[in-house]
């Protein structure tokens, strides 16, 4: 069995090539956006959603099918087409290349495959079947986005202002990893004024 190497990725400013532009490269495209990456979409047509993107340039588009030299050399490249031979020409291009490839009909054949998330800020919930049922790990992230909800946004902010004065301003490492694990209770969780319940632990543990 096959096991995969989970890892968040820095796509901000990034050039993408997403070859297809329908539905399912419409959510691609959604998903590579949010983290901010420069895509560039290959295909004679596109969905609604797509042009609106385009429109507002939001995305680039080539108006035209697939042709290896269409492939510069972007960080990720996403086979999307529903035409199973035109995907597996982007990827011998991809390979030519070595540029890492994702076909969304062929999981054997791509390098990396999309998980399913739930985004609260900071924090990121990420599910992966392995390509087993993308049904179970959108079923899944229902579920975690029941348990962790909005209000996880502000908490982790809070979490990752917190850490860096204890990181910053604490130099004992039993007392630094007592603070590191006392800013993760419920009490902090709960609580609206935890700024300041946070402020007068940090007063403590200096004195
Ligand atoms: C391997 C992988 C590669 C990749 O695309 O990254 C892949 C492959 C394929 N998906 C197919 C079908 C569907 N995919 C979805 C939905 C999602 N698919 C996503 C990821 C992945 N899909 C990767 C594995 C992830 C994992 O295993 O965990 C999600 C998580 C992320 C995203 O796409 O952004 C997103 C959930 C979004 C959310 O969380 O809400 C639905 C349901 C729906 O649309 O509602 C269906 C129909 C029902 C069904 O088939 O289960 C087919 C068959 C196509 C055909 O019939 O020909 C293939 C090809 C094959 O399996 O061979
Ligand atoms: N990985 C996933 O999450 C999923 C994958 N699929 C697979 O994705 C494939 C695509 O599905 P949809 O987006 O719904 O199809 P679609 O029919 O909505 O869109 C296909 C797109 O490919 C473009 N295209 C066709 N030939 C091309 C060429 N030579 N060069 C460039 N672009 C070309 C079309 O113009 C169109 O924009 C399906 O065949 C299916 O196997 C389906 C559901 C989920």
């Amino acid at each position: 069995m096959k096991r995969y190497y989970p890892i968040m990725l820095d796509l901000d400013g990034k050039q993408v090539v997403v070859v297809g532009g329908g539905k399912v490269a419409e959510r691609k495209v959604l998903g590579l956006l949010e983290a901010n990456a420069n895509v560039t979409i290959i295909s004679p047509t596109v969905t609604e959603g797509l042009s609106e993107l385009v429109q507002k340039q939001r995305i680039q588009w080539k108006e035209k099918t697939f042709e290896s030299k269409d492939l510069t050399y972007p960080l990720l490249v996403f086979g999307a087409t529903n035409n199973k031979s035109v995907n597996k020409e982007v990827r011998k291009a991809a390979e030519e290349k070595q540029l890492l490839c994702l076909l969304v009909d062929s999981p054997l054949e791509s390098d990396f495959q999309v998980p399913s998330t739930v985004t609260r800020g900071r924090l990121q919930l990420t599910i992966s079947t392995s390509g087993a049922s993308p049904t179970l790990a959108k079923k899944i992230k229902q579920e975690l986005e029941n348990k962790y909800d909005e209000s996880y946004e502000s908490f982790v902010d809070f979490l990752f202002d917190a850490r860096q004065k204890i990181i910053n301003e604490i130099e004992d490492p039993a007392i630094k990893s007592n603070l590191l694990t006392a800013i993760i209770d419920k009490n902090f969780y709960e609580n609206s004024n935890r700024k300041e319940m946070f402020e007068e632990l940090l007063k403590q543990a200096l004195k």
